[in-house]
């Protein structure tokens, strides 16, 4: 009968190889650890292999990413950095050098000059809907993947707007401020109900949606404009152009990404063709409104008011000013009446930020542990079902590459010798991922595997699993 050290070797025997060359290169299994029952159980119950060796794994988490996503993170035995705030781009160049694994959320700016630091960055996580914080192309051609939480904080987003339209409907924030300077002001001049009115959705996608059936319900006639057409949900109504959404609308809240497309998609032009005091509403990307416009057009009283959560500069920490040193209109758009500024908190709900926790941490998990880039923003999305502990020498190729001609033969000509178990490949514009698991391997052959891929003139990243 085996003891149980010799029961333990498969998953310890794994540790005892590494590739000095890159630490992207090989990763392999943690030492068991704890009471032999306990890991006994463990391994009873996991059906896969953790292959690489979970100590070496740093990761930096800025921006207060939320406990669920640490605690998993922490789980698997990787070094985790945490700092609640952004970081200025020289500590962030210096921070990123020597991590696998960086998250973030909206206000770190990943960009090339950062990224191209990053030497040994396998994956980003924003934890957060946008990414476009994130030079994703750059990441891409370097082989890092990008991963986001692309719905779970949709409905707080919604939420919120429909609690700003009848915010500006009241005129609730300047009734607050008065009260608590000691002013009594009851006053029903251009204070309006919500039903009956129009609200107009700029961008369908999963906010713009939700907003759309929690607005029906409390009476509001909904329209909306989208670059694709898309099915309307209860009795909305698509409209073919923004502007006949401004013609018709009320409110108008924006729902689209941080493209050059939506760069000022509402300015002076669009704020005339908007209705006599209509309300403007962005909780999507500072960049979508052009400020100064909304600024001049408020103060002609063509439009009656505005809530803004996001803006084109935002401050990399809670107690940090948000003055004219950032965004050179702070001032004017503080001295404005019915505006409700908030600090982009849109999805900064418990539900929300917990669930984004839980999502890109596990899609972080998987890509670092088994390869799998489902979900990926910026790689092709690749999965493979997980080696299992009974297939104790099984290695998982992936070979990040140009997507060339004739790459694949280069690699079977590799493999060739090898038993494939199941290969998938696929690519989106210039690069392609390939997974491979090859069975019974030594590990004199994963080394020879993997200087051979890595020498390929298409090579952008190769790994090694086992
Ligand atoms: N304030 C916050 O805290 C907060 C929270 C979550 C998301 N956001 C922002 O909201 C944006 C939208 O989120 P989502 O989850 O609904 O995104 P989504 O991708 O589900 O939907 C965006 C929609 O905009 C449409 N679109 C793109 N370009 C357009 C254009 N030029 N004109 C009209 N429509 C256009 C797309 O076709 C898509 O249907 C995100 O990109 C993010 O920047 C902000
Ligand atoms: O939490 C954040 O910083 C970003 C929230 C939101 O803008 C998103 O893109 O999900």
């Amino acid at each position: 009968m085996a003891t149980p050290k010799e029961i333990l070797n498969p998953l310890r025997n794994s540790v005892s190889y590494s590739l000095d060359a890159s630490p992207t290169a090989t990763f392999h299994s943690p030492p068991a650890t704890g009471s032999f029952m306990a890991s006994l159980a463990m391994r009873a119950a996991a059906k896969q292999l953790k292959p690489f060796n979970t100590e070496d794994i740093k990761i930096l988490l800025l921006e207060n990413v939320n406990q669920t996503g640490r605690d998993i993170l922490t789980a698997q035995g990787y070094q985790v950095e945490f700092l609640k705030t952004s970081l200025p781009e020289d500590q962030l160049i210096e921070k990123i050098k020597d991590v696998h694994v960086i998250g973030i959320r909206s206000k770190t700016k990943l960009t090339a000059k950062v990224l191209q630091e990053a030497k040994n960055l396998l994956v980003i996580g924003c934890f957060c809907i946008g990414t476009n914080q994130v030079d994703l192309e750059y990441a891409a051609k370097q082989g890092i993947a990008v991963f986001n939480s692309p719905f779970a904080n949709s409905r707080s987003v919604a939420e919120l707007v429909i609690a700003e339209i009848i915010t500006l409907a009241r005129q609730l924030g300047d009734r607050s401020l008065e009260m608590h300077r000691g002013t009594w002001n009851k006053v029903s001049n251009k204070c309006w109900e919500v039903r009956g009115k129009t609200l107009g959705i700029v961008g369908y996608g999963h906010i713009g949606s939700q907003l759309s059936v929690l607005a029906e319900a409390m009476g509001i006639s909904v329209i909306y404009y989208d670059v694709v057409s898309l099915m309307a949900i209860g009795t909305a109504r698509q409209v073919p152009t923004l502007d006949a959404l401004l013609d018709e609308a009320d409110f108008v809240t924006l729902h689209v990404p941080e493209t050059p497309e939506t760069k000022n998609l509402l300015s002076t032009k669009q704020f005339e063709l908007m209705k006599d005091g209509a309300y403007v509403i962005n909780a999507s990307r500072g960049t979508v409104v052009d400020i100064p416009a909304l600024v001049k057009a408020m103060r002609a009283g063509k439009i009656a008011g505005a809530a803004l959560d996001v803006f084109p500069n935002e401050p990399a920490a809670n107690g940090d000013y948000f003055t004219t040193d950032l965004n050179g209109w702070a001032e004017e758009l503080r001295g404005l009446n019915n505006i409700i500024l908030t600090p982009h908190i849109g999805g900064s709900t418990e539900e929300a930020q917990r669930a984004i926790g839980i999502e890109v941490a596990d899609a972080l998990v998987r890509y670092i542990n088994q390869g799998t880039t489902l979900g990926s923003v910026n790689l092709p999305e690749v999965n493979m079902r997980s080696i299992t502990l009974d297939e104790s020498n099984h290695a998982r190729i992936i070979y990040i590459h140009r997507n060339v001609p004739g790459v694949l033969r280069k690699v079977n000509e590799i493999l060739g010798d090898h038993n494939v178990d199941k290969q998938i490949s696929d690519s989106k514009g210039d690069i392609a991922y390939l997974m491979a698991d090859v069975s019974d391997v030594r590990h004199e052959d994963i080394k020879d595997i993997y200087d051979s891929l890595d020498s390929l003139s298409s090579r952008i990243m190769t790994r090694v699993l086992y």
